[in-house]
Protein backbone atom coordinates (compact mmCIF):
# COMPACT_ATOMS: atom_id res chain seq x y z
CA UNK A 1 0.00 0.00 0.00
CA UNK A 2 1.85 3.18 -1.24
CA UNK A 3 0.69 6.59 0.80
CA UNK A 4 -0.87 9.02 -1.28
CA UNK A 5 1.00 12.79 0.11
CA UNK A 6 -1.74 15.53 1.02
CA UNK A 7 -1.56 19.39 0.64
CA UNK A 8 -3.90 21.74 1.86
CA UNK A 9 -3.30 24.80 -0.15
CA UNK A 10 -4.48 28.43 0.71
CA UNK A 11 -3.91 28.43 4.28
CA UNK A 12 -4.38 32.18 5.63
CA UNK A 13 -5.07 31.36 9.55
CA UNK A 14 -3.35 29.79 12.24
CA UNK A 15 -5.65 27.27 12.88
CA UNK A 16 -6.08 26.03 9.58
CA UNK A 17 -2.76 25.36 9.41
CA UNK A 18 -3.02 23.84 12.61
CA UNK A 19 -6.26 21.79 11.43
CA UNK A 20 -4.04 20.89 8.11
CA UNK A 21 -0.90 19.10 10.39
CA UNK A 22 -3.41 17.90 12.80
CA UNK A 23 -4.87 15.86 10.28
CA UNK A 24 -1.80 14.60 8.93
CA UNK A 25 -1.43 16.80 6.04
CA UNK A 26 2.24 16.39 4.52
CA UNK A 27 2.26 19.71 2.99
CA UNK A 28 0.12 23.31 3.52
CA UNK A 29 0.80 26.03 0.43
CA UNK A 30 0.83 29.55 0.82
CA UNK A 31 -0.48 31.71 -2.04
CA UNK A 32 1.62 34.79 -2.49
CA UNK A 33 -0.53 36.31 -5.55
CA UNK A 34 -2.01 39.47 -4.21
CA UNK A 35 -5.44 39.02 -6.46
CA UNK A 36 -5.94 35.34 -4.81
CA UNK A 37 -8.72 35.94 -1.93
CA UNK A 38 -6.00 32.88 -0.08
CA UNK A 39 -3.31 35.94 -0.61
CA UNK A 40 -0.93 35.58 2.68
CA UNK A 41 1.99 38.87 2.10
CA UNK A 42 5.61 37.20 3.25
CA UNK A 43 5.34 39.06 6.79
CA UNK A 44 1.79 37.23 7.32
CA UNK A 45 3.78 34.18 6.57
CA UNK A 46 6.31 35.41 9.54
CA UNK A 47 3.51 35.61 11.49
CA UNK A 48 2.28 31.94 10.29
CA UNK A 49 5.82 30.11 10.69
CA UNK A 50 6.11 29.26 14.25
CA UNK A 51 2.93 26.81 13.50
CA UNK A 52 4.54 25.27 10.59
CA UNK A 53 6.60 21.94 12.53
CA UNK A 54 9.09 20.68 11.30
CA UNK A 55 8.35 17.36 8.82
CA UNK A 56 5.21 19.36 6.95
CA UNK A 57 6.47 21.26 4.09
CA UNK A 58 5.96 24.62 3.44
CA UNK A 59 5.31 25.29 -0.26
CA UNK A 60 4.86 28.99 -1.69
CA UNK A 61 2.65 29.70 -4.50
CA UNK A 62 3.62 32.11 -7.19
CA UNK A 63 1.48 33.28 -9.93
CA UNK A 64 4.16 35.19 -12.57
CA UNK A 65 6.10 36.33 -9.67
CA UNK A 66 9.36 38.13 -10.14
CA UNK A 67 12.42 37.11 -8.46
CA UNK A 68 12.46 40.10 -6.14
CA UNK A 69 8.58 38.39 -4.79
CA UNK A 70 10.06 34.95 -4.40
CA UNK A 71 13.17 36.11 -2.67
CA UNK A 72 11.46 37.30 -0.55
CA UNK A 73 8.70 34.86 0.16
CA UNK A 74 11.17 32.54 0.76
CA UNK A 75 13.32 34.71 3.57
CA UNK A 76 10.09 35.01 5.38
CA UNK A 77 9.32 31.41 6.04
CA UNK A 78 9.43 27.87 5.96
CA UNK A 79 9.09 27.24 2.48
CA UNK A 80 10.77 24.10 1.17
CA UNK A 81 9.31 24.12 -2.42
CA UNK A 82 8.02 26.57 -5.02
CA UNK A 83 4.90 26.24 -6.73
CA UNK A 84 4.14 28.18 -10.02
CA UNK A 85 0.85 28.26 -10.93
CA UNK A 86 0.74 31.18 -13.79
CA UNK A 87 2.71 31.31 -17.55
CA UNK A 88 6.14 30.65 -16.35
CA UNK A 89 8.05 28.90 -18.87
CA UNK A 90 10.28 25.94 -18.66
CA UNK A 91 13.16 28.53 -18.09
CA UNK A 92 11.82 30.81 -15.83
CA UNK A 93 11.04 28.56 -13.04
CA UNK A 94 14.48 26.68 -13.24
CA UNK A 95 15.73 30.26 -13.19
CA UNK A 96 13.61 31.28 -10.19
CA UNK A 97 14.12 28.09 -8.51
CA UNK A 98 17.76 28.38 -9.06
CA UNK A 99 18.06 31.75 -7.09
CA UNK A 100 16.58 30.83 -4.21
CA UNK A 101 17.98 27.40 -4.13
CA UNK A 102 14.62 25.86 -3.60
CA UNK A 103 12.93 22.92 -6.14
CA UNK A 104 9.58 23.48 -7.79
CA UNK A 105 6.78 21.78 -9.34
CA UNK A 106 5.03 23.63 -11.96
CA UNK A 107 1.20 23.38 -12.35
CA UNK A 108 -0.42 22.72 -15.25
CA UNK A 109 -3.72 23.61 -16.09
CA UNK A 110 -5.52 20.87 -18.34
CA UNK A 111 -7.98 22.23 -20.75
CA UNK A 112 -11.22 20.16 -22.09
CA UNK A 113 -8.58 19.69 -25.77
CA UNK A 114 -5.36 18.98 -23.07
CA UNK A 115 -4.46 15.20 -24.52
CA UNK A 116 -1.94 12.49 -23.02
CA UNK A 117 0.58 13.13 -25.09
CA UNK A 118 0.48 17.47 -24.20
CA UNK A 119 1.00 15.91 -20.57
CA UNK A 120 4.13 13.47 -21.49
CA UNK A 121 5.50 16.57 -22.93
CA UNK A 122 5.12 18.85 -20.48
CA UNK A 123 6.82 16.30 -18.02
CA UNK A 124 9.97 16.33 -20.71
CA UNK A 125 10.21 20.13 -20.22
CA UNK A 126 9.98 20.18 -16.47
CA UNK A 127 11.59 16.66 -15.58
CA UNK A 128 12.32 17.16 -11.96
CA UNK A 129 15.27 15.99 -9.91
CA UNK A 130 13.60 13.55 -8.17
CA UNK A 131 12.81 9.41 -9.30
CA UNK A 132 9.51 10.07 -7.02
CA UNK A 133 7.67 13.17 -9.01
CA UNK A 134 7.60 14.69 -12.42
CA UNK A 135 7.55 18.30 -11.05
CA UNK A 136 3.83 18.61 -12.47
CA UNK A 137 0.64 19.80 -10.40
CA UNK A 138 -2.14 18.93 -12.38
CA UNK A 139 -4.91 21.30 -12.06
CA UNK A 140 -8.24 22.19 -14.05
CA UNK A 141 -7.85 25.20 -16.78
CA UNK A 142 -9.48 28.44 -15.47
CA UNK A 143 -9.20 32.36 -15.78
CA UNK A 144 -9.02 32.67 -12.52
CA UNK A 145 -5.54 30.64 -12.75
CA UNK A 146 -5.85 28.51 -10.18
CA UNK A 147 -8.28 27.72 -6.70
CA UNK A 148 -11.50 27.61 -8.64
CA UNK A 149 -12.88 24.14 -7.40
CA UNK A 150 -13.22 22.54 -10.54
CA UNK A 151 -12.35 19.33 -11.67
CA UNK A 152 -11.12 18.24 -14.95
CA UNK A 153 -11.30 14.75 -16.94
CA UNK A 154 -8.74 12.60 -14.71
CA UNK A 155 -8.71 9.85 -17.59
CA UNK A 156 -6.63 12.17 -19.42
CA UNK A 157 -3.85 11.49 -17.48
CA UNK A 158 -1.50 8.99 -19.12
CA UNK A 159 -1.22 5.72 -16.75
CA UNK A 160 2.74 6.13 -16.89
CA UNK A 161 2.91 9.62 -15.45
CA UNK A 162 0.14 9.13 -13.20
CA UNK A 163 2.20 7.90 -10.12
CA UNK A 164 4.44 10.70 -10.77
CA UNK A 165 2.15 13.96 -10.63
CA UNK A 166 -0.17 16.26 -8.13
CA UNK A 167 -3.53 15.67 -8.36
CA UNK A 168 -5.04 18.70 -8.17
CA UNK A 169 -8.37 20.70 -9.30
CA UNK A 170 -11.99 20.85 -7.53
CA UNK A 171 -10.79 17.76 -5.28
CA UNK A 172 -13.26 17.20 -2.33
CA UNK A 173 -14.42 15.25 0.51
CA UNK A 174 -16.99 13.36 -1.66
CA UNK A 175 -14.77 12.30 -4.85
CA UNK A 176 -11.06 12.15 -2.83
CA UNK A 177 -12.00 8.18 -2.36
CA UNK A 178 -12.49 8.05 -6.35
CA UNK A 179 -9.89 10.22 -7.45
CA UNK A 180 -6.86 8.34 -5.58
CA UNK A 181 -8.41 5.50 -6.62
CA UNK A 182 -8.37 5.87 -10.19
CA UNK A 183 -5.79 7.96 -10.50
CA UNK A 184 -3.50 6.32 -7.96
CA UNK A 185 -1.19 10.27 -8.03
CA UNK A 186 1.34 10.48 -6.51
CA UNK A 187 0.16 13.38 -3.95
CA UNK A 188 -2.86 14.99 -4.06
CA UNK A 189 -3.80 19.26 -4.25
CA UNK A 190 -7.15 20.20 -2.46
CA UNK A 191 -8.19 23.89 -1.90
CA UNK A 192 -11.73 24.91 -1.85
CA UNK A 193 -13.10 21.56 -1.63
CA UNK A 194 -12.24 22.08 2.36
CA UNK A 195 -13.34 25.54 3.26
CA UNK A 196 -15.85 27.18 4.78
CA UNK A 197 -15.27 30.61 2.44
CA UNK A 198 -12.87 31.87 0.31
CA UNK A 199 -9.17 31.27 2.57
CA UNK A 200 -11.10 30.20 5.18
CA UNK A 201 -10.64 26.44 5.96
CA UNK A 202 -12.97 24.17 7.95
CA UNK A 203 -11.27 21.32 10.11
CA UNK A 204 -13.50 18.68 9.67
CA UNK A 205 -13.55 18.98 6.25
CA UNK A 206 -9.89 19.32 6.09
CA UNK A 207 -9.69 15.96 8.63
CA UNK A 208 -12.61 14.10 6.39
CA UNK A 209 -10.52 14.62 3.20
CA UNK A 210 -7.66 13.04 4.79
CA UNK A 211 -9.44 10.29 5.93
CA UNK A 212 -10.95 9.70 2.49
CA UNK A 213 -7.48 9.73 0.98
CA UNK A 214 -6.31 7.53 3.50
CA UNK A 215 -9.81 5.09 3.24
CA UNK A 216 -8.29 4.75 -0.69
CA UNK A 217 -5.21 4.15 -0.07
CA UNK A 218 -5.98 1.06 1.99
CA UNK A 219 -7.74 -0.44 -0.67
CA UNK A 220 -5.50 0.22 -3.58
O1 LIG B 1 -5.87 29.08 -4.38
C1 LIG B 1 -5.89 30.10 -5.05
O2 LIG B 1 -6.58 31.12 -4.73
C2 LIG B 1 -5.06 30.22 -6.29
C3 LIG B 1 -5.08 31.42 -7.01
C4 LIG B 1 -4.31 31.54 -8.16
C5 LIG B 1 -3.50 30.49 -8.58
C6 LIG B 1 -3.47 29.29 -7.86
C7 LIG B 1 -4.26 29.16 -6.72
N1 LIG B 1 -4.27 27.96 -6.01
C8 LIG B 1 -3.38 26.93 -6.43
C9 LIG B 1 -3.56 25.62 -5.79
O3 LIG B 1 -2.60 24.86 -5.66
C10 LIG B 1 -4.96 25.11 -5.51
O4 LIG B 1 -4.89 24.20 -4.44
C11 LIG B 1 -5.46 24.41 -6.76
O5 LIG B 1 -5.67 25.38 -7.77
C12 LIG B 1 -6.73 23.61 -6.50
O6 LIG B 1 -7.70 24.47 -5.99
P1 LIG B 1 -9.18 23.87 -5.72
O7 LIG B 1 -9.74 23.46 -7.06
O8 LIG B 1 -9.92 25.02 -5.09
O9 LIG B 1 -9.03 22.70 -4.79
Amino acid sequence: MSRTRIKICGITREQDLRAAVDAGADAVGFVFYPKSPRYVAPARLRELASALPPFVSGVGLFVNATLDEVREAVAAGPIALLQFHGDESADACAALAAAVQRPFVRAYRVRPDTTAADLIESESQYRAASAWFSGLLLDTWVDAYGGAGKVFDWSVIPKELAPRVVLSGGLSVQNATGAVAQVRPFAVDISSGVEAGKGIKDARKIAAFVDAVRAADAIT
